[in-house]
């Protein structure tokens, strides 16, 4: 970040969101601590954070029932960068709160990265410019165009049809959302809060949060990769070793 000296400028923390169950992947242990190219998956995103020249410290939000098996693959990383894990909550967005809480004696200014640990294959060059971003806007996330179309589906008129297109946005203008998402900690502080007050909002991610609750803030969107992927299905992990494996390959030869 330009515009400061190291004293005043704003700390930038990364969250990994470590919460959730994987019910999706139906595996014996949480998604992010299954295997993958020789360690876990978890241990694949901590390391590109704790890496980064761009993020200050690290917290780990854990699933409560795995947090003796999280604490074991934080330990084996031994990075100074990590500066707890803590326990998450029951929906992503109950841990990301925790991660807020977690920050409580932080001033408004500093960030606070938010991103699931689910997402191994996250490079430093998308945190940079998701810290970047918040910083100009106060939120921010990488994105990637979508190459399918998309519809949004309505029911169909019988169980043969059980669903008929509603309506069908232009692709032009449609992204994906994925992690890491990067905020101005005062910023989500204030969105979260609002969103406490409305038991009927479910959000799917942080940026939902602030763009309900905070409609004047910009939620600023940075390009990401195809291979930024989120492990949700089985499959994903062949998937995921193949993309690492390639990385890993370009990376020898350059
Ligand atoms: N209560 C929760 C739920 C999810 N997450 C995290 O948010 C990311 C994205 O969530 P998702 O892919 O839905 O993970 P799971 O909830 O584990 O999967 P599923 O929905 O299949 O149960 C993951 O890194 C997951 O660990 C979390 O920290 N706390
Ligand atoms: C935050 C996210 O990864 C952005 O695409 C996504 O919304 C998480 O959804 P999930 O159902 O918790 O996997």
């Amino acid at each position: 970040m330009t515009g400061w000296d190291d004293n005043t400028r704003p700390q930038v923390t990364a969250a990994v969101l470590a919460g959730g169950r994987g019910s999706r992947m139906g595996a014996q242990r949480p998604k992010q601590l299954l295997e993958l190219a020789g360690r876990t998956i978890l241990e694949h995103s901590l390391a590109t954070f704790c890496s980064s020249p761009d993020v200050d410290h690290v917290l780990v939000l854990s699933a409560s029932s795995h947090i003796d098996e999280t604490k074991r693959v934080v330990a084996h990383l031994a990075d100074p960068k990590i500066t707890a894990v803590l326990p998450g909550g029951a929906e992503r967005s109950d841990t990301s709160r925790c991660a807020i809480q977690a920050l409580a004696d932080r001033p408004d200014s500093d960030l606070l990265l938010l991103h699931d640990a689910a997402r191994p294959l996250v490079e430093p060059a998308e945190i940079a410019a998701c810290v970047s971003a918040a910083t100009a806007t106060g939120a921010a996330s990488v994105a990637i165009p979508t190459s399918d179309t998309i519809v949004e589906a309505a029911p169909g008129p019988a169980s043969t049809v059980p669903e008929t297109v509603a309506h069908m946005p232009s692709r032009s203008g449609l992204r994906r959302m994925q992690t890491p998402q990067g905020f101005r900690l005062g910023t989500l502080r204030r969105a979260h809060d609002r969103a406490q007050a409305d038991p009927h909002f479910q959000p799917t991610d942080d940026c939902g949060v602030v763009l309900r609750y905070l409609p004047e803030t910009s939620v600023a969107l940075v390009a990401g990769t195809e291979h930024n992927i989120k492990i949700t299905h089985p499959g994903d992990i062949a998937i995921a070793a193949a993309l690492l494996g390639r990385r890993t390959n370009q990376e020898e030869t350059t």
